[in-house]
């Protein structure tokens, strides 16, 4: 049975050392391969700004938790701020809503952004401006340890260490979180002006009141 925690007590299960420590993407397919049993850790970030955001967010992580290769492990409340666009925040843009959810997976990198694209397009998201509004964004930020350049996928996510919309919610899912290559993500954030807040309400983006057993 996995328990899925929200709020407090909850952790990602980070790899141990040489864990899911992988040079490229072909050693994670190799990897994946031999790996039957834990996967890499993953930390993936979502957001919102158009629709019923609370409900596509958490149907988002159910769907997410369905994927081949998938175990969800944390989910994190929703966090609200405004909308950043390339020209700065944007206040006549409706407000995104943000979660962080922690899986482990067993597969490609590629393999998994392609289904969370596909996630992402069966929510209606609309590709036409840059950091244009979307009803859903899925977002690669970590993959194990895996540090890659590719333009289709950029290993950490290279704006995950400027967005406290991600860390706010990765610090609350793992205290200890840290972006290989970049730091601790309670330094990122401590050194960076707060822009975001709790959403009202129910909050977790696994639904209830965060804790989610499956
Ligand atoms: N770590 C990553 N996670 C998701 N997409 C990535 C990543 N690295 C590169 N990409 C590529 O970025 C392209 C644009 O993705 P997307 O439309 O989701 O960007 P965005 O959410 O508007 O902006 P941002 O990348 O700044 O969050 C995608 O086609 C994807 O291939
Ligand atoms: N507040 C907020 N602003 C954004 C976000 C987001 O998730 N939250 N995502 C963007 C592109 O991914 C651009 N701007």
């Amino acid at each position: 049975m996995t328990q899925l925690a929200g709020r407090e007590g909850s952790q990602i299960d980070l790899p141990e050392p040489n864990e899911g420590r992988f040079a490229t993407p072909h050693d994670v397919r190799d990897d994946a391969a031999r790996d039957t049993e834990g996967g890499v850790s993953v930390v993936l970030a979502l957001g919102s700004n158009l629709g019923d955001r609370a409900a596509t967010l958490r149907a988002a992580v159910r769907e997410i938790g369905e994927l081949d290769g998938v175990e969800l492990v944390a989910a994190s409340p929703l966090y609200e701020s405004a909308a950043v666009k390339p020209d700065g925040v944007d206040t006549d843009a409706p407000e995104y809503l943000n979660a962080v959810v922690g899986i482990r997976y067993r597969g490609t990198p590629n393999d998994l952004l392609d289904a969370v694209n596909r996630i992402e397009a069966e929510h209606g998201r609309v590709r036409a401006e840059r950091w244009g509004d979307r009803t859903l964004d899925i977002d690669l930020i970590v993959v194990g340890t895996l540090q890659q350049g590719d333009a289709r996928l950029t290993l950490p996510h290279p704006r995950a260490a400027s967005r406290d919309f991600v860390l706010a919610p990765w610090l609350d899912i793992d205290p200890d979180a840290e972006i290989p290559g970049v730091g601790r993500v309670a330094d990122l954030l401590r050194a960076m002006p707060n822009t975001v807040r709790r959403h009202d309400g129910d909050d977790s983006a696994a639904g209830g009141d965060g804790e989610v057993t499956r």
